[in-house]
């Protein structure tokens, strides 16, 4: 029971952001058409089912008058049903897209903000595949939430309408005799459906409770398995060198096993299942009127009568047995539901974090720090007191592993494992900064949008894009700005790095830190560019993290990070 709690209260706090939006109104009042049409729909099963007696009962009095009309009486409901569950489908789909593109524009906002798509993977590992979770979960939470509730909605309707219908057909077998005993149980047949549904609910529930927890991992390790295709592909020339084609071919071998274990733990559990709902669907065509052949047999009522109170009877028994019958769809929407939950509840920690180490922003053109930087799994890494003046260009130099980049990744405000004080000042505010990573990321897309990175493409000229190519000695690329490509792929270490640096010349920020960012050229080529970003740049304050003994000539100031001293001796 507290599970089923738990769950509305999920599905609550996933449902409604949508309908309190802005032109969530709208979308309520769409909704509630959509099941105002459900319920015409409703409505003309029931008109259906007395059409039913009315047409046997002509058919059994030979009346041929009375079959004609009721040939055209059908025609029309048909035509009007037709046309009612076409127009229920379109309206279906549109809602669908509009709640699902709303979903998704919010997921990836929250996902995007406050760099939560990176600090969900430096320490949440209860999170897998966030990708899976925006593109398949929604679409399937939407899909399903829209498809449930109207079907259960009208379902509802079926149960009201039919009920009534089937209560008042009960009343020539409600009273019988048993051992002399007269006894009357009004709408009999309506109990009888009652009983026969909670008893097919409770054997499905029994055998299917175990699909939610499999269909989480469905979704687990189908997204794991995709992932890892991904990054064969991203990685594919560095396995090729490597020759590693063999063990990524076992990797992607185990990877599917799991997919394959707990698609069979699936079948195996749905068998039961599956072979129930056909027994049920069987006996439905007999059930019915094994309960009102005494309508027939021994009142005295026509056959259309027994016709019409086996439908309702059958249509009662089906609207009981909604959750019977959808046990496995029910389960994989649970299992969507606690899936997306689980990534808001993450988004949520995530979002939470950024506040570690106190950020303030000051007026003055200095960037200091005092802090504590510390791993994910919350071991003392680095302790810094650190200030960082304008126009003073400082190299940062440490053995590797020492904590050089984390202290910029402290300084971008993408670390949220550190304590202390960040001040950042004024002229380092939004894109008067830039870090450049020793590994530069290329968007998939046109050599402009490469070049213009993280700024839109369109919001550089072309003259800009070029003279920064030229300026880094990629001349050749510069008359190629609209092609398209990966370019992460075709392009070596050193022109990546290159391309990067020409970022730096199209934003001219204030701040510009690059980590080991030259460290796939030669010391000539770095020497060249270093020049060139001091002549091109020159109200830029570099920080560079390196190696290289050669590039403190570009720097006014060295700071030495030690791993065994707590502070940092400059
Ligand atoms: N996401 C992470 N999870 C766990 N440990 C991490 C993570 N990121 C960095 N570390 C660890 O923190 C330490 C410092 O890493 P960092 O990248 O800052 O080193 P570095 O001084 O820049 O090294 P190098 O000169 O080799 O680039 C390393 O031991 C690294 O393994």
């Amino acid at each position: 029971m507290r599970k089923a709690w738990t769950f509305l209260k999920q599905l609550w706090a996933l449902t409604v952001p949508y309908f309190k939006s802005p032109g969530g109104r709208w979308a309520l009042a769409f909704f509630a058409f959509l099941v105002g049409l459900s319920f015409v729909l409703v409505e003309l099963n029931v008109r259906f089912s007395y059409w039913n007696n009315r047409f046997f009962t002509a058919l059994q009095e030979k009346n041929q008058d009375g079959f004609w009309v009721e040939v055209g009486v059908f025609a029309q409901l048909a035509a009007v049903f037709i046309t009612i569950a076409v127009l229920r489908y379109i309206l279906q789909q549109v809602f669908e897209i509009r709640w699902r593109t709303w979903l998704t524009n919010h997921f990836v906002a929250r996902w995007t903000t406050a760099e939560s798509y990176y600090k969900l993977q430096l320490a949440d590992g209860r999170t897998d595949n966030p990708d899976q979770r925006i593109a398949e979960d929604l679409r399937l939470f939407v899909e399903r939430t829209l498809s449930l509730s109207l079907s259960f909605i009208s379902n509802a309707a079926t149960l009201g309408s039919f009920a009534v219908v089937l209560w008042g057909l009960s009343e020539p077998i409600e009273t019988f005799t048993v051992a002399g005993t007269e006894i009357t149980i009004p709408g009999l047949l309506f109990w009888a459906a009652l009983v026969y549904s909670a008893f097919i609910t409770w054997i499905s529930h029994l055998v299917g409770r175990k699909l939610v927890g499999l269909n989480f991992n469905r979704e687990r390790r189908e997204a794991d398995f995709r992932f890892d295709l991904v990054r064969m592909r991203e990685n594919a020339e560095a396995i090729a060198l490597y020759g590693g084609a063999l063990v990524e071919r076992d990797r992607l071998k185990g990877r599917f096993e799991r997919v394959r274990e707990n698609f069979m733990a699936i079948v195996n559990r749905q068998k039961f299942l599956v072979g129930l709902q056909a027994a049920f669907d069987q006996a439905v065509v007999l059930v019915p009127y094994l309960i009102v052949w005494p309508v027939y047999f021994v009142g005295n009522v026509p056959f259309g009568h027994m016709t019409q109170t086996a439908g309702a009877f059958g249509r009662v028994q089906d609207a009981f047995s909604w959750f019977a019958s959808l046990y496995s769809t029910l389960a994989e929407w649970v299992a969507t539901v606690q899936r997306l939950t689980g990534f808001i509840e993450a988004l949520e920690v995530a979002e939470r974090k950024a506040c570690a180490a106190k950020l303030e922003r000051g007026p003055r053109d200095e960037w200091s720090v005092d802090i504590d930087i510390r791993l994910p799994d919350e071991k003392p890494l680095l302790s810094m007191d650190l200030t960082l003046k304008a126009g003073e260009s400082v190299l940062i130099v440490g053995a590797s592993g020492t904590g050089k980049s984390t202290l910029f990744r402290v300084l971008a405000g993408v670390w949220p494992f550190a304590d202390g004080r960040i001040v950042i000042p004024a002229s380092a505010q939004d894109r008067g900064r830039l870090f450049l990573p020793q590994k530069p990321y290329v968007p998939v897309g046109t050599l402009r949008a490469a070049v213009a990175y993280p700024a839109p493409e369109a919001s550089v000229p072309d003259a800009v894009l070029r003279q920064a190519l030229v300026d880094v000695d990629l001349s050749a690329l510069a008359d190629r700005l609209d092609e398209e490509g990966h370019w992460q792929n075709r392009l070596s270490g050193g022109e990546l790095q290159r391309l990067a640096i020409a970022r730096a010349l199209v934003q001219k920020p204030a701040w510009l830190f690059l980590d080991e960012a030259t460290s796939a050229m030669d010391e000539e080529m770095e020497s060249r560019l270093y020049r060139m970003l001091k002549a091109r740049l020159p109200d830029t304050t570099l920080v560079s993290i390196g190696h290289r003994a050669s590039l403190k000539a570009f720097h006014d100031r060295e700071v030495r990070l030690e791993a065994s001293l707590p502070r940092a001796a400059e």
